[in-house]
């Protein structure tokens, strides 16, 4: 995955003029050209991360789509003197060609929440547009990784594999929901409660990406620290309640963007390292999965050159954590079911 320290080397490389980048790897070896389409590229979310996506070497060519604002933003993106192409697509008529031979898509399209709502309050309208934009991939570009974003997660993703099976174009090795805020976050709380530097930490963080079905297993997060029950308590609620608390803090002005967009930037980075053969890239996403009786589900992933190579096991789990995979189900399971339906109505 992309590390902080990659994101300085991008810039450093951004900054020297790196138009090789687009065709060359960071051990000189040739990499293959890789189109990523952003869908929602205008919103809080779509710009920076649209920005990231530009500094990444593995990029040959970005297309940024939204309902709106795209040919300001990909003009101002394109500007950025890294080797990949950019072009900006607007309005329904755009959109084939904005996914035509995509490699990976990446859906930050729809609503964010307010203050007092919860990510399934903006099913009613994210699913609609999810929905669409799905229809669309399987049309132009049933091959690529599919990376979703919007919310709900955990009704969302469902969504996109029903409308790809009746389409017959469904690949579950293709389909991700990105949980990697949640890993990003937990990460973060977790290196200050322990006192140790962020960048050396690693916290997988399991089932779905809402309320308490985040689950961030602390008990194997490395490196080490001898935590008190209570500590763990608390940096599982805040792991879980940290998109709430971002709203709550832009106070009506939307939900986490910039963070988001780092962590999209970090999990598309990865979708591409493993397209491109880069062996052992693992990261947790909310994919199909048989790692308990839900259909889907969040957990670690090895990503390989034709998406999900294999969805790893959920490993030794603490008496705390047996009991937050218990809670959870119910409410998971619920969220599927919603947008499995929501698909076939
Ligand atoms: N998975 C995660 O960890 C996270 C997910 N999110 C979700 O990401 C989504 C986007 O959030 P923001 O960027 O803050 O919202 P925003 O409102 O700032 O941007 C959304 C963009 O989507 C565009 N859009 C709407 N309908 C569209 C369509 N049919 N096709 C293409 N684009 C369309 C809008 O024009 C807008 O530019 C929300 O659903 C939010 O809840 C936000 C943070 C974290
Ligand atoms: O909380 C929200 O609505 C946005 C989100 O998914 C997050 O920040 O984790």
């Amino acid at each position: 995955m992309m590390k902080p320290s990659m994101l300085r080397s991008l810039h450093s490389a951004a900054t020297r003029g790196a138009s090789h980048l687009s065709r060359r790897g960071y051990a000189s070896e040739p990499v293959p050209e890789r189109k990523v389409a952003v869908l929602g590229a205008a919103g809080g979310i779509g710009q920076p991360l649209s920005l990231l996506m530009k500094l990444n070497p593995l990029v040959s060519s970005l297309s940024l789509y939204d309902i709106a604002g795209t040919p300001g933003v990909a003009a101002d993106v394109s500007h950025i003197n890294t080797g990949s192409e950019v072009v900006g697509y607007q309005g329904d008529e755009e959109l084939g060609k904005a996914l035509e031979g995509a490699d990976v898509v990446i859906i930050p399209a729809g609503v964010p929440r307010k203050p007092g709502m919860t990510r399934d309050d903006l099913f009613n309208i994210n699913a609609g547009i999810v929905k669409t934009l799905c229809t669309a991939i399987a049309k132009y570009c049933p091959h690529a990784l599919v990376n979703m974003i919007s919310n709900p997660v955990n009704s969302t993703v469902p969504i996109a594999a029903e409308v790809f099976k009746k389409a017959g174009t469904y690949d579950e090795k293709r389909l991700f929901g990105v949980t990697t805020l949640d890993v990003v976050r937990a990460k973060t709380f977790y290196a200050g409660k322990a006192n140790v530097p962020v960048a050396g930490v690693n916290v997988p963080v399991v089932g779905g990406h809402a309320g308490i079905t985040i689950l961030p297993l602390f008990s194997q997060a490395t490196p080490k620290a001898n935590l008190d029950d209570d500590v763990i308590k608390a940096l599982t609620k805040r792991t879980q309640d940290g998109g709430t608390e971002v709203v709550e803090a832009k106070a009506g002005k939307g939900s986490a963007t910039l963070s988001m967009a780092y962590a999209g930037a970090l999990f598309a980075d990865a979708c591409l390292k493993g397209l491109n053969g880069v062996p052992d890239v693992v990261e947790c996403s909310f994919v199909q999965s048989t790692v308990t009786e839900l259909p889907y589900f969040a957990s670690k992933v090895r990503l390989g050159k034709n998406g999900v190579e294999e969805v790893l096991g959920l490993g030794p789990l603490s008496d705390f954590e047996q009991q937050g995979l218990e809670s959870l189900k119910p409410e998971l399971k619920s969220s599927i079911e919603k947008g499995i339906k929501f698909a076939n109505q």
